[in-house]
């Protein structure tokens, strides 16, 4: 067994040793690198050899993201690696100079290619970026260049330490989870019968829509039945996904490297309908039961919004292939840096020690 695999048999212990984190980890399959992971679930990457291709996406309409993809462009292209970007970013570096004529598109096995997975953006474009890996994703280096950053802990000022230190020495990851969604059932039938399954980094939603009606869906674990929600819809989160849309409706935020589904509410008509956490070797079916007054929506990680409609079936389990994101202090303290910078998490005035003496016993 590869020692990284040991070392999250360590962390989870052996009688944890058949879980599917582990099947899943061992999948992974990450090229050129080791990974090993420490009591403290800091997991290590260790490349085998140095990166050579990289692959940068930006969030589009940005000056500051434009020209800093000039800078780190230039800046690979010194270093002899080989550079993909997606056509947009091509047809705008080659408007600035024709000399960028080396930056390549690429037309399939994207995973097959890339190295090192670069973002410049927000939060978004870790989403969007991370769609593009439907199976296996290189290290995720994100840059700031959104309002708010959970998953982008990289600044731009010195970016070129950062990625010197990155591809040169042993790197420190969150192994961001994801979910395999798939619908299945009479218009997944319509639209194409062999509809492939979604990856998720955050979550996936399915809502009211437009329809003035409560949502009515039916929740099975495993195959058997145990709520039915009623409500505005329903979340099925990632831990990533914890602080993003789940959080605002009232799901508890999660270390994203901690192994789980979260099974959120949108407003449900019920003042007992908790959040709840599940364990992440669950296979959660929803279902819009023929008696709903009307269909539902759903959405994957807010996008390919589409109708889910009655006799549809969700199928949601963790996916295999998790998202493995480059720390800048390590996974816990940029995980606390985003929600203390990101939601100012419990700020509050600390009280003044001057008031009334403590009363004796
Ligand atoms: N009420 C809400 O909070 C709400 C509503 C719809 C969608 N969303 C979230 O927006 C996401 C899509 O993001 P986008 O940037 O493409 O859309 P967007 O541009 O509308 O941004 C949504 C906001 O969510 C933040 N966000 C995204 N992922 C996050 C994460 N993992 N942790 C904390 N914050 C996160 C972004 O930084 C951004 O501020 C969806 O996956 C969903 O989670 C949130
Ligand atoms: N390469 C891309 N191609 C197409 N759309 C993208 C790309 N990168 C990002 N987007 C989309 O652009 C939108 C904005 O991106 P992003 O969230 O990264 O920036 P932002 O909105 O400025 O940041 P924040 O959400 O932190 O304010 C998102 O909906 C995202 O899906």
């Amino acid at each position: 067994m590869d020692s990284w695999c040991s070392g999250l048999l360590l962390y989870y212990n052996v009688e944890l040793s058949k879980s599917r984190i582990v099947r899943r980890a061992s999948r992974h399959a990450l090229r050129g690198v080791i990974i090993k992971s420490s009591l403290s679930l800091q997991i290590t990457l260790t490349w085998k050899s140095e990166p050579q291709t990289v692959l940068i996406i930006t969030k589009p309409n940005s000056t500051l993201v434009q020209d800093l993809c000039v800078d780190i462009v230039s800046w690979f292209y010194m270093l002899k690696k080989k550079i993909y970007v997606e056509p947009r970013v091509r047809e705008e570096l080659l408007s600035i100079s024709s000399s960028f004529e080396f930056v390549k598109i690429w037309q399939d096995d994207l995973q097959e290619k890339v190295d090192l997975l670069i973002t410049l953006g927000g939060d978004g474009t870790v989403l969007w970026a991370a769609s593009l890996f439907q199976g296996p994703v290189p290290p995720l280096v994100s840059f700031a260049l959104g309002s708010l950053g959970f998953m982008t802990p990289f600044s731009r000022d010195g970016y070129k330490k950062q990625l010197e230190s990155i591809i040169k020495c042993p790197i420190r990851i969150t192994l961001r989870h994801r979910l395999q969604c798939q619908i299945v059932g009479d218009s997944a039938e319509e639209e194409n019968a062999a509809e492939k399954p979604i990856l998720v980094l955050n979550e996936v939603t399915i809502d009211r829509g437009q329809s003035p009606y409560l949502t009515n869906l039916e929740c099975y674990l495993d195959g058997e039945h145990v709520t039915s929600v009623q409500g505005d819809g329903l979340i099925l989160s990632t831990t990533s996904g914890s602080t993003a849309y789940s959080v605002a409706a009232g799901g508890s935020m999660v270390h994203p490297q901690v192994p789980g589904i979260l099974l959120t509410p949108i407003c449900p008509h019920s003042l007992s309908f908790r959040p709840l956490m599940l364990p992440e070797h669950v296979t959660i079916w929803v279902e819009v039961p023929a008696s709903s007054r009307s269909s539902a929506w759903v959405s994957f990680d807010g996008k390919n919004r589409k109708e889910f409609k009655t006799g549809d079936k969700l199928i949601c389990s963790m996916a295999p292939w998790p998202v493995p994101t480059v720390c800048l202090k390590g996974s816990t303290r940029d995980f606390l840096c985003s929600i203390l910078e990101g939601l100012n998490w419990n700020q509050r005035k600390t009280q003044s020690s001057d008031g009334p003496p403590q009363p004796q016993p």
